[in-house]
């Protein structure tokens, strides 16, 4: 690049060449197109069943609820025959949750009935106790009730057939609920992917240990364990390795042999001591390096036999964003489950960036900004885009995603933000 002079400028921007570098939605379809589900199908119990990964449809075997019941406390009667009566029936009995008799109502009579108590056959009405009076034997149930009110039906929950909790979708508190309700006491899951976390780098001491001159502790692998373990993963640290070609080779090519994932951080970049490009070059095959956003530019993609390695950059912010945006595609494609592309909610920026390159993505560290007068709730940005700075993750809600397109952002300008929560790790 030179100046209007002739002058050579200095390249003063690591992220210049950005159009030549793969753009982020076909990293998103590359890590797609080449990942398919490696885990295997084991059956737990529903207890242990949170966060899992379901391995198979689940379809209702029975209605829920299982039969018609009462949804309050009160009398249960015919609507016609309320109707005729004008509202005043005898008590013909007594029904709570639990009574396992199925019982009949006579004509011109109500029961009592408590919530979750089976109707008797031919009531189809309940009125709720705080709206009637007792005169004597005889029930006055106010007017107006419409035939069905307070009545929950067969089946209105789950009707048989019905898919509850499709293969691929992680199992949440309440589909637990669901399948407990059906009567289930386990699922089939997917087994958990068996992921390595590497750390690269001469300066490093594992926290814990004696720091000298020079050195920094590695934040990484406690970082990107923490982040595999809330996705489901079994990790195993392989701890530091130096920034030797042959050590870097060595404990890639041993992780390789027993893991379905190998994290690395550090060494991405093509530094003098980076190491890491060769190392998967000679192991394995390279499916991706260099992706044009920031932070994370000098992730590599690639294998080593059925192995997939994901090396992420050393400096933590984009050892973070990496993790987030492809170690999570990767692990769901792995694991059996099913994309999910987090929603970007619109909102007003609460900051300026006067001049943004094109041609590449930004991830930006965001917070939310409680409602102001005028009641809009905005998104600010952390002041310092350092990718070293861990306090700019600590500050955020989530991200904030500014497309390749975007050369400027002015206060009150809407941008997409992902909440850390849309990535399934917070
Ligand atoms: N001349 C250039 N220099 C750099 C470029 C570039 O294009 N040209 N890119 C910069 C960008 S962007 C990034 S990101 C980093 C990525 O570099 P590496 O992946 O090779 O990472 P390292 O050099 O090993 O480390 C970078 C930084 O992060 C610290 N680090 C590394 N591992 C850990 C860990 N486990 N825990 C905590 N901190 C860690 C390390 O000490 C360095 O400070 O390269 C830029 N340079
Ligand atoms: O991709 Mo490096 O991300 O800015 O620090």
């Amino acid at each position: 690049m030179t100046d209007r002079g002739g002058r050579r400028k200095l390249l003063d921007d690591c992220f210049l060449h950005d159009t030549d570098r793969m753009r982020h939605a076909d990293v998103m379809a590359l890590l797609r197109k080449r990942l398919a589900c490696v885990a295997s199908v084991k059956i737990v119990p529903l207890a242990v069943a949170h966060r899992r990964i379901s391995a198979r449809d689940v379809v209702a075997n029975r209605p829920v609820p299982m039969h018609e019941n009462s949804a309050v406390d009160g009398y249960a009667f015919n609507h016609a025959d309320y109707a005729e009566n004008a509202g005043k029936l005898s008590l013909g009995g007594r029904l709570a949750a639990g009574d396992t008799e199925a019982r009949d109502l006579k004509q011109g009579e109500c029961v009592r009935i408590f919530t979750g108590a089976v109707m008797p056959d031919g009531a189809d009405t309940v009125a709720m106790q705080e709206d009637c009076r007792i005169e004597g034997e005889m029930i006055l149930i106010p007017e107006g009730l419409k035939a069905g009110a307070n009545c929950r039906h067969s089946g209105e929950d789950l009707a048989t057939g019905e898919t509850v909790v499709p293969a691929g979708q992680i199992i949440r508190a309440q589909d637990i609920a669901a399948l407990a309700s059906m009567g289930l006491a386990e699922i089939q899951v997917r087994s958990r992917l068996r992921v390595a976390v590497m750390s690269t780098g001469n300066e490093l001491v594992a926290p814990g240990g004696t720091i000298r001159h020079g050195q920094v502790f590695d934040s990484n692998a406690i970082m990107l364990r923490t982040l595999v373990e809330s996705l489901g993963g079994l990790v195993t640290d392989i701890g530091i390795v130096e920034d030797r070609a042959e050590r870097i080779e060595s404990a890639l090519a041993e992780a390789a042999k027993s893991h379905d994932l190998v994290i690395t951080s550090g060494g991405a970049s093509r530094g003098e001591e980076d190491h890491m490009l060769a190392a998967l070059d000679r192991l394995g095959k390279r499916h991706l390096w260099q992706i044009a956003i920031k932070p994370g530019r000098p992730m590599m993609f690639g294998q080593i036999g059925d192995c997939v390695v994901l090396s992420l950059p050393g400096n933590p912010v984009a050892a973070f964003v990496c993790f987030l945006l492809y170690v999570r595609t990767a692990m769901d494609a792995l694991a059996g489950a099913d994309h999910r592309d987090p929603v970007r909610y619109p909102l007003p920026a609460a900051f300026d960036i006067p001049k943004k390159k094109r041609d590449r993505r930004e991830f930006l560290r965001g917070h939310l900004v409680p409602k102001t007068a005028d009641g809009a709730l905005t998104v600010a940005k952390y002041p310092q885009d350092g990718s070293g700075l861990i306090s700019g993750l600590r500050a955020a809600d989530g991200l904030i995603e500014l497309g390749e397109e975007v050369t400027s952002v002015r206060r009150g300008d809407m941008v997409d933000f992902i909440p850390f929560a849309e990535f399934g790790v917070v």
